[in-house]
């Protein structure tokens, strides 16, 4: 299968390397990418016998099967209808832009319209199975999620003191930090929704973990999971098990038997 690639940064290039130069998954090749920095997307496209398109429009163009994003909210809600209108799948890291009822219902329906599929990997946590079995017959009571990041893995973060910089719901949550708290959007699409999904960000200077500490219980008993991931070095702000559950998904994207 042919994949489109739309970031070169950390998750795209990641998926690169994984894809395409360690060739981790049989018969697939990235073969097109797009991404703002034209520089770096040169290089990426040239180390990894990639073709650099200039625009998202000429990737749609092309005969990639399905596309994964690995950029950003924005290049989602910008993207995302023409991709599947276009009969290409999408695989998104940016999960937060389906945060707004009205922008999935859209793409639900665009994605009927034309038999196309988005999926949506795991990121940086887990727990997901179990609370869509949870909420299967409407007993799911309440999910929260706390994230804890070092200052420079969030914006506008105090440098110096342990501060609670955020509470309040998923959905306004992804609205003030959408590069960091994605993984609240993924929870809350397998369980409550992002306006009944409870969040809170706290900024440390002494971990060097982002960890993501979920809570939930309903008929089914009470989950705590608790997430302590390394980053990726090359940026704090994405954890190196997002990057994973992109390349699993990818794997697993046609499994015949499927697990959870
Ligand atoms: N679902 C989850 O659990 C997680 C999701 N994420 C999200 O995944 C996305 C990718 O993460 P990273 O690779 O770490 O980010 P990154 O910042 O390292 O890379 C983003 C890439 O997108 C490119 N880009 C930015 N705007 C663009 C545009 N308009 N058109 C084309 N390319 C554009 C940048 O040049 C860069 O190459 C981010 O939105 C991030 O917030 C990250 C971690 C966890
Ligand atoms: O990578 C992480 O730990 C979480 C993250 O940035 C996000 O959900 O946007």
């Amino acid at each position: 299968m042919k994949l489109g690639l739309i970031g070169g940064g950390n998750i795209g290039q990641f998926l690169l390397q994984s894809v395409n130069g360690k060739q981790m998954i049989p018969n697939t090749t990235i073969s097109g990418m797009f991404s703002r920095n034209q520089k770096t997307a040169q290089r990426l496209a040239d180390v990894y016998q990639v073709i650099n398109h200039e625009s998202i429009e000429s990737i749609i163009q092309s005969d990639v099967e399905a596309i994964v994003e690995a950029a950003t909210v924005q290049v989602v809600e910008q993207s995302a209808a023409q991709i599947l209108a276009s009969g290409k799948d999408l695989i998104l890291s940016s999960v937060g832009a389906l945060a707004d009822s009205h922008f999935y219902n859209e793409l639900m329906s665009i994605c009927q319209a034309n038999g196309t599929k988005i999926h949506l990997p795991s990121g940086a946590v887990g727990g997901l199975d179990i609370l869509k079995a949870a909420k299967s017959n409407g007993e799911l009571e309440a999910v929260s999620i706390t994230t804890t990041k070092p200052p420079h893995a969030l914006e506008n973060a105090p440098k110096d003191v342990r501060a609670v910089i955020f509470e309040g719901s998923a959905s306004e949550a992804i609205k003030l930090y959408p590069k960091n708290i994605n993984v609240s959007i993924i929870l809350s699409l397998a369980g409550l929704g992002p306006e009944k999904t409870n969040v809170k960000i706290i900024s440390d200077p002494d971990v060097k973990k982002n960890s993501h500490a979920i809570d939930a219980f309903g008929a089914f008993g009470r989950l705590t999971l608790t997430i302590e991931n390394d980053p990726m070095p090359s940026n704090p702000k994405t954890s190196y098990l997002a990057a994973l559950s992109v390349l699993a998904t990818l794997k697993n994207k046609d499994e015949w038997i499927r697990v959870g």
